[in-house]
C-alpha cells in the first residue's frame, strides 16, 4: 500500500479543529484550515479533497462554506460533508439540505440521528447515536443521493451507495465518549476520497453513467477506512488501559499507523 501526500481543506467546528488537523496530518496528508474565501481560488488549485463540517454554523460560516463548495466544483475537488447536529435545529437542517441540493458531495457522513434526518418520513427523536438505523432507511437515503456514498456511524457503521450497503462493526466503546471522534472520521474520509480520486476516473468524468465497478471500489476504500479507524480505536483502548484522556492521545498515535490504500 502506498500513501500519497494529499492536501485536504477542512472547514470544521471550533471544538474539533485541532483534533481533526492532527489526525489528518497523522495519516500523512496536509490539513489546510482556511476560512477565508478570498484565498480559495488559489488554495483550491492545490487541494485534493475538502471536508465541510456543520458543527458550528452561523451566517458568516455559511458564506464561507458556499464559497468553498463552489470553488471545489470549479476545480473538480471531491467534497465530504459531515452533518453534525442537523437533527437539533431546523436552521442547520435547512442549510444542510440547501448544500446537498446545490453541490455534489462524494461522501455524506453523520451519526444515525443526523443521517436519519435526510429521510423526511423518519420519526427518530433520540439524542445520541445509540439507535441502530434501519437498513431500509439508509438505502432509501442513498437512493436520494445516488452520486454520494452515505456513511452512517455508531456502534455499527453503515457505508452505502445506490442500495449497496456494507456494515462495519467493532470499535471501542470509548469512541463516543470523546467529543469529535466522528469529526475525525470525516477528516479521514476526506483523505480517503482524495486518494481514491487519484486513481479513480469516476471523479474525473463525474458522469452520471460512471462505471459501477469503479464506484464500488471507492465504496470498499471508504469501508476499509471505517474498519481501520475502528481497529485503531481498539488498539488505543488496550494501550491506554481504558483511561479516557490517554485513549484520545493513543488514538492519534494509532491513527498514524493507518495506511491509506490507493
Ligand atoms: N458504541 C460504539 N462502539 C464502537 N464504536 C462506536 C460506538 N459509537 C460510535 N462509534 C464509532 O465512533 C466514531 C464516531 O461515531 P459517532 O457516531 O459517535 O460520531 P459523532 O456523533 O459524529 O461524533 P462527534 O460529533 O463527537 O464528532 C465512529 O467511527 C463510530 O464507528
Ligand atoms: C460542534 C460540537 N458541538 C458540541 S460537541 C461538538 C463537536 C463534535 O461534533
Amino acid at each position: 500500500m502506498i500513501t500519497l501526500k494529499k492536501n485536504i481543506h477542512l472547514i470544521t467546528n471550533d471544538v474539533t479543529k485541532q483534533f481533526v488537523a492532527d489526525t489528518v496530518a497523522a495519516v500523512g496528508a496536509s490539513p489546510i484550515m482556511s476560512e477565508t474565501p478570498e484565498e480559495y481560488a488559489a488554495i483550491y488549485s492545490k487541494i485534493d479533497a475538502a471536508v465541510i463540517n456543520l458543527g458550528m454554523v452561523n451566517l458568516e460560516k455559511q458564506k464561507v462554506i458556499h464559497a468553498a463548495c463552489s470553488e471545489a466544483q470549479v476545480h473538480g475537488v471531491p467534497l465530504v460533508i459531515d452533518l453534525v447536529g442537523i437533527h437539533f435545529s431546523a436552521y442547520r437542517k435547512t442549510f444542510a439540505l440547501e448544500l446537498l441540493s446545490q453541490y455534489d458531495f462524494q461522501v455524506i457522513k453523520g451519526n444515525y440521528d443526523e443521517i436519519t434526518v435526510l429521510d423526511s418520513n423518519a420519526q427518530f427523536e433520540s439524542f445520541d447515536a445509540s439507535n441502530p438505523i434501519a437498513l431500509k432507511t439508509i438505502q432509501l437515503i442513498s437512493n436520494q443521493y445516488p452520486k454520494a456514498i452515505i456513511v452512517a456511524t455508531g456502534k455499527i457503521d453503515y457505508v452505502c451507495q445506490r442500495g449497496h450497503v456494507r456494515s462495519v462493526s467493532g470499535g471501542s466503546p470509548l469512541l463516543p465518549k470523546v467529543s469529535g471522534t466522528g469529526c475525525v472520521l470525516s477528516g479521514l474520509l476526506g483523505v480517503c476520497i482524495a486518494n481514491a480520486s487519484h486513481t479513480n476516473p469516476f471523479y474525473e468524468s463525474q458522469s452520471s453513467n460512471a462505471d459501477t465497478n469503479v464506484s464500488l471500489m471507492t465504496l470498499s476504500q471508504i469501508e476499509d477506512m471505517c474498519k481501520a479507524y475502528k481497529s485503531a480505536s481498539i488498539r488505543a483502548e488496550i494501550s491506554s488501559q481504558h483511561r479516557l484522556g490517554q485513549f484520545k492521545i493513543d488514538l492519534i498515535s494509532e491513527i498514524s499507523e493507518i495506511e491509506v490504500s490507493i
